[in-house]
């Protein structure tokens, strides 16, 4: 709910007077197609796209607690089951109470998580808020490992930075290592690493053992092992009010790493321009016009672009940019505009392709992906697949079959299925080539229904 409030509450940029003669037959088609969904029960942009349009002015406009003029950023805990991510997730909101910058939640509160419906993708989350003297920070916690694994192959609820929480008891397990796999591919840059349950931990030649695999583990996935800040401490001390020098005194450092090391994603609008064609025009004098929402960056009239995408990529200049009837000479992010191409015909344009600053985004037919197969329940599948099953696979405006394979020797993969419910990694071909890149997500859909989501992991070419 207040996701949809703050995406309602971005500001859309107002329209300049237009000038003399506005490509109106294409207006009045857009506003009647922006109407009608093209394939109905296909999932709504993502919400990430949406969510970061305004970053955090969205939570300036719909919240109103605290004083919101601060930078906003997603985080998450990550990390193997009880290793503490929960509990540390009350124990800052704890801490940060105590300062006035959070409300305290309680465990409890934090674990009933509530189920929610992303993209007709059940995943339980919970999302607290807290600010420290710098930012203001969105938090997700999760329940269990498959709703991680959910979450952030889906993007339905996204992380920009992540502390990773590990028990000194145990140190890295399975679910550590392929959180931070995950972590990688969607594109976390920076962690911050939270040695917990140092409460029950008298050695400390165990805590110098479980802080330098962590340090080898975070370089393994690319991570910055040697400076990555890693904090001992214990969470459940500081929510219990016990031994402050382990409990308290650690969370405020945990935050400060947090506000120092993580950075803050790059506003949609600070990058480069892409605008997914929905449709194209030939208007008689004028030329060809392709309309769109603009997903990224800003564009003004004369700039070069790029078209990219099933089969044909080239250069043009976008002469003209028309929105409500009126002629512009800019288009953002979160726009739905109309772009007048210099010099090109109607059929070199289609529906499927992007309009890019040049050199931006390649066109890809062979990629790796992160793929969630959802459960019946969700509306998927109800039997599993097998190598070389061949849905439809939905990125932005186009619409492309798809082979997908296990990686690896085909010979062991002859026998090998894919379950509802199960993630994994596949070879993805193409019958034809659009826009991708490492971090682009994509849906899969059979007979009209939605049976996966996927994030593009690996360009194979
Ligand atoms: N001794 C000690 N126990 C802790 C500490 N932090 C958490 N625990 C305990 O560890 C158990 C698991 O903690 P959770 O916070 O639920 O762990 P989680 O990572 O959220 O677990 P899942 O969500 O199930 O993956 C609970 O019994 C906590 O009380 C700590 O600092 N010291
Ligand atoms: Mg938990």
């Amino acid at each position: 709910m207040l996701r949809a409030q703050a995406i309602r509450a971005i500001p859309r940029q107002a329209p300049v007077a237009g000038s003399a003669r506005a490509f109106s037959r294409f207006a009045l088609a857009n506003a009647a197609r922006n109407a009608r969904p093209v394939v109905s029960n296909v999932p709504a942009l993502p919400l990430r796209t949406r969510f970061h349009a305004g970053s955090y002015r969205c939570y300036a406009e719909a919240a109103g607690k605290f004083s919101r003029a601060k930078p906003h950023m997603n985080i998450g805990t990550i990390g193997h089951v009880d290793h503490g991510k929960t509990t540390l997730t009350a124990a800052i909101t704890k801490v940060l109470a105590e300062e006035g910058g959070s409300k305290f939640v309680d465990y409890n509160q934090i674990d009933k998580a509530p189920e929610e419906k992303a993209r007709g993708i059940t995943i339980n989350s919970s999302h607290v808020e807290y600010e420290t003297a710098s930012r203001h920070y969105g938090h997700i916690d999760c329940p269990g490992h498959a709703d991680y694994i959910k979450n952030m192959i889906t993007g339905a609820a996204q992380m920009d930075g992540a502390i990773i929480v590990v028990s000194a008891t145990d140190g890295q397990m399975p679910q550590t290592r392929e959180h931070l796999l995950l972590a990688r591919q969607v594109g976390i840059k920076k962690l911050v690493v939270f040695i917990n349950k140092v409460d029950t931990i008298d050695d400390p030649e165990m805590l110098e053992l479980v802080e330098m695999e962590m340090r080898d583990l975070l370089s393994t996935y690319n991570f910055d092992g040697d400076n990555t800040p890693i904090i001992m401490g214990s969470a459940l001390s500081a929510l219990e009010d016990k031994r402050p020098e382990l409990g308290k005194e650690k969370i405020k450092e945990l935050v400060a790493a947090c506000d120092d090391w993580l950075e803050l994603p790059p506003r949609d609008l600070e990058k480069p321009f892409l605008m997914p064609v929905e449709d194209v025009f030939s208007i008689s004098g004028r030329g060809t016009v392709a309309t769109g929402r603009v997903e990224r960056g800003t564009i003004t009239k004369g700039s070069e672009v790029e078209i990219v995408g099933l089969g044909s990529t080239f250069k043009t200049t976008l002469t003209g940019i028309e929105m409500f009837h009126k002629e512009l000479d800019r288009g953002e992010a979160g726009d739905n505009m109309g772009a007048l191409l210099r010099g090109v015909k109607r059929e070199q344009v289609r529906r499927g392709q992007v309009i890019v600053a040049p050199g931006s985004i390649k066109s890809v037919k062979k990629f790796q992906a992160a793929v969630y197969v959802l459960t019946k329940e969700e509306g998927g599948r109800f039997t599993p697949f097998m190598n070389n099953y061949r849905p439809q696979l939905f990125v932005r405006t186009s619409d492309v079959t798809v082979g997908l394979t296990f990686p690896g020797d085909p010979a062991e993969s002859a026998d090998k299925m894919v379950m509802p419910g199960d993630n994994v990694e596949l070879d993805c071909e193409l019958v034809h080539d659009v826009a991708l890149e490492i971090g682009s997500r994509f849906t899969l859909r059979e007979g009209g229904k939605t049976i996966g989501t996927g994030l593009v992991t690996k360009i194979v070419e």
